[in-house]
């Protein structure tokens, strides 16, 4: 049995130097047919609704082919469903009423429990049924915000710019941050558990925003936590993308954590990113969304450049370096997909060969 090209290259087990491609938020806005579906049905009642879960995960691997399905939910699900009063805005993001700022407010944060999720459960089965089984070629990435990103919603309440109530308590009060940080770890990795048990055949930690902190700091008060989850989720025997974005100082450290596939954004290239993530690791990424709108043949080109530079990694991901803008245009899209599978064999043999004779002199 041969595994779904995805799979292979989070493995770099690729011996066809196949390169599988998936958009972050490739379900979304920027489908009328998600637009259509989603009419008059907030974001939070959608994901937990199990047939308009699948619905909305198989538009995009209908529309323009992708490798992989990504569980469409949100990162807050799972707070939510421990009973934190929560909502997300539309153009503004995940909304707290009240944010966590002391001790006490650790009391609303208990633990979550399978049954709390029992509607992510029966969705991810759905899905995998119709994407044709365990062993299907398009397999089904589930995912979870990684703590320092749920922790910076909760404190500050809301999206940030700069996060200073968040940096302002994990420098101001250790003890506080690290006791918020393991119950995230704790939200995240059964959220995590829930979606493999039913079916999920790879993992993304979204550690979205840890982009904002130096090296130093991410080490000693987010890596620990995050490493926690990815661990734990080791034992399932799944591959394990870990991203984020603005990272370029932190690949390392996030590949250390525990991941198989490190995520990159577009800041930096993708052979840059293998010499400082080293052999161990696939990579995932990266091209620029703004790019979208670029005239088709400069577009083009720069995906090129992303498959040549990815052939530095063993096992090469195309995705973009953050989600797919709304506005973005689906048939660009669709084509984009059409461009790494008729041309990206080829050329990550070509740029794997020309470095392998460099190797060599
Ligand atoms: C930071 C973060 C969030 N949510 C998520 C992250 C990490 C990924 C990232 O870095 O972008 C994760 C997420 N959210 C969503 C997905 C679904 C799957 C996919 O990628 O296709 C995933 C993987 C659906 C969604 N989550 C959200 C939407 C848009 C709202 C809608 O369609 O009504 C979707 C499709 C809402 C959301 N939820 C969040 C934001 C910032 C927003 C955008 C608010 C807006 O612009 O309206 C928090």
């Amino acid at each position: 049995m041969t595994d779904a090209p995805l799979l292979a290259a989070a493995r770099r087990n690729n011996p066809d130097d196949a390169v599988p491609v998936w958009f972050m938020r490739q379900a979304g806005r920027s489908l009328p047919e998600y637009r259509e579906v989603r009419e008059g049905i907030a974001m939070l009642d959608a994901c937990a609704m199990p047939d308009l879960v699948r619905e909305i995960t198989m538009q995009p691997v209908r529309r323009h082919g992708v490798d992989a399905a990504i569980f469409y939910s949100d990162i807050v699900v799972p707070i939510k469903a421990v009973g934190l009063d929560l909502e997300i805005t539309p153009g503004i993001g995940p909304v707290i009423a009240e944010p966590i700022r002391e001790r006490a407010d650790l009391d609303r944060l208990p633990e979550l429990t399978p049954d709390m999720v029992g509607y992510v459960s029966e969705a991810v089965g759905l899905i995998v049924a119709e994407l044709g089984g365990p062993d299907s070629a398009v397999p089904l990435i589930g995912f979870a915000g990684a703590p320092f990103t749920l922790a910076s919603y909760l404190i500050e309440g809301g999206p940030s710019k700069d996060y200073a109530r968040t940096k302002a308590l994990m420098l101001g009060d250790p003890d506080l941050w690290h006791g918020l940080c393991s119950r995230l770890a704790q939200i995240s990795r059964v959220f995590l558990e829930v979606q493999v048990a039913a079916g999920a055949q790879a993992v993304q930690l979204f550690d979205s925003w840890a982009g904002s902190l130096p090296a130093r700091d991410y080490e000693r008060y987010v890596m620990p936590h995050s490493a926690e989850v990815l661990s734990a989720l080791g034992a399932t025997g799944v591959p394990r993308i870990h991203f984020g974005v603005g990272t370029g100082e932190l690949l390392p450290l996030m590949g250390a954590a525990g991941a198989d596939v490190v995520g990159v954004d577009w800041r930096i290239p993708l052979d840059e990113a293998a010499r400082r993530v080293g052999p161990a690791y696939a990579l995932q990424g990266n091209l620029d969304p703004a790019l979208l709108g670029a005239p088709w043949e400069v577009l083009a080109e720069r995906v090129r450049d992303v498959i040549r530079a990815g052939a530095a990694a063993d096992g090469h991901i195309f995705n973009l370096g953050h989600g797919v803008p709304p506005k973005a245009d689906p048939a660009t899209l669709s084509r984009v997909v059409e461009l790494i599978h008729t041309e990206g064999p080829e050329l990550r043999r070509a740029a794997r060969a020309a470095a392998g004779r460099k190797d060599d002199q």
